[in-house]
């Protein structure tokens, strides 16, 4: 998640790297290949840019993220499909849902759109796979496995998360958010206070423990992909269980997911209370919230229809300094 509003290229150049003066237009153009930044010595190399100068100035985002919707300038179009069905439904959960059929007052992100970010979520996890594997990713494509007769909710979450379709395991659609916020992550069934909505501990989740690591996979892959990453990337730095705890995911690490849980919009940006929280809820009123590791749980009765908000607070610090302490 890049930090929004700083001007990394006046930063830069106030502290001397003058990272942003001599870019030109094409400093990302083609094939991203990191030759055509680096004409010679003193040209602003970007191995060593800031997760914001990847976003603001080598990929130039900005256009890519804020101004979504319109694909003038987009290298990886997809052909507009008008005929299809725009509203989006976790693919396993289709049958499920069918009775909910009603269509919710938020506007809908088109088939085109959605079928661009499931290749990119593909993309980015098979590469994630031959490149970078420091935690195992379920191999799966995705697609709609369909739901059998009488599997209960339960069962289903389950066999979501043994297949790492996905990392949200109750039913979802994808939808827009509004203006400026992009994409965003909408109920399709009532959740009940206290549910697991996401666990991002089912091999749907990449990871990376060096920043410069996820600079390279940032800036080898094309634009909007590109743009999109640098988007859903977050850094967390995750409590271990306890002192024999050794999971290679604990302490300063970039995450990525590859499903729809990298679409859930922040909560506390817009001063509004949160319906989702990482952590475990407390099991008696007086307890507090376990430490926030890969469970995230309602926090309250979600009715179909709302978006699902999380406070990035929960996992990342607001400054997002641990982008800078990893390298970027
Ligand atoms: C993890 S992504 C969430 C998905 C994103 N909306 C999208 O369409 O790709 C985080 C980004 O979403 C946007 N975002 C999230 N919450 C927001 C909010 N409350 N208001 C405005 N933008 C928000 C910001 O651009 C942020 O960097």
């Amino acid at each position: 998640v890049p930090v929004l509003g700083e001007d990394a290229c006046m930063e830069s150049e106030s502290s001397g790297e003058n990272a942003c003066a001599s870019l030109s237009d094409d400093a990302h153009h083609d094939d991203n290949d990191p030759k055509n930044v680096a004409k010679d010595d003193t040209d602003p190399i970007w191995w060593n840019y800031s997760i914001d100068q990847l976003f603001e100035d080598y990929f130039a985002c900005a256009e890519i993220t804020y101004g979504y919707g319109d694909d003038e300038d987009d290298s990886e179009d997809v052909s507009k499909n008008d005929s299809g069905d725009d509203d989006y439904v976790h693919p396993n959960l289709q049958q499920h849902n069918e009775e909910n059929t009603e269509v919710d007052d938020v506007d809908v992100v088109s088939e085109a759109q959605l079928h661009k970010i499931r290749q990119q979520w593909s993309d980015i996890r098979e590469k994630y796979i031959k490149e970078v594997n420091l935690v195992p990713i379920v191999h799966k494509e995705i697609i709609d496995t369909g739901n059998d007769d009488g599997e209960s909710e339960a069962e289903l979450n389950i066999r979501q998360t043994s297949r790492g379709v996905s990392a949200i395991v109750v039913p979802i659609r994808i939808g827009d958010a509004g203006a400026k916020k992009g994409r965003g992550v909408f109920a399709t069934e009532p959740i009940r206070k206290g549910t697991l909505v996401g666990n991002m501990d089912n091999g749907s989740t990449g990871i990376f423990k060096v920043g410069h690591s996820w600079r390279e996979f940032a800036v080898s892959l094309p634009r909007e992909t590109a743009c999109n990453f640098i988007e859903w990337s977050w850094v967390q730095t995750v409590p271990p269980i306890d002192a024999m705890d050794d999971d290679i995911r604990n302490g300063l690490t970039i995450f990525i997911a590859f499903d729809e849980s990298n679409l859930m919009n922040a909560a506390d940006w817009d001063g509004v209370e949160a319906n989702v929280r990482c952590g475990s809820p407390p099991k008696h009123d007086d307890d507090e919230w376990g430490p926030c590791r890969f469970h995230y749980y309602a926090v309250r009765d979600i009715a179909v229809g709302e978006e699902l908000l999380i406070n990035y607070g929960d996992f990342e610090d607001v400054y997002q300094q641990g982008w800078t302490d990893i390298g970027l």
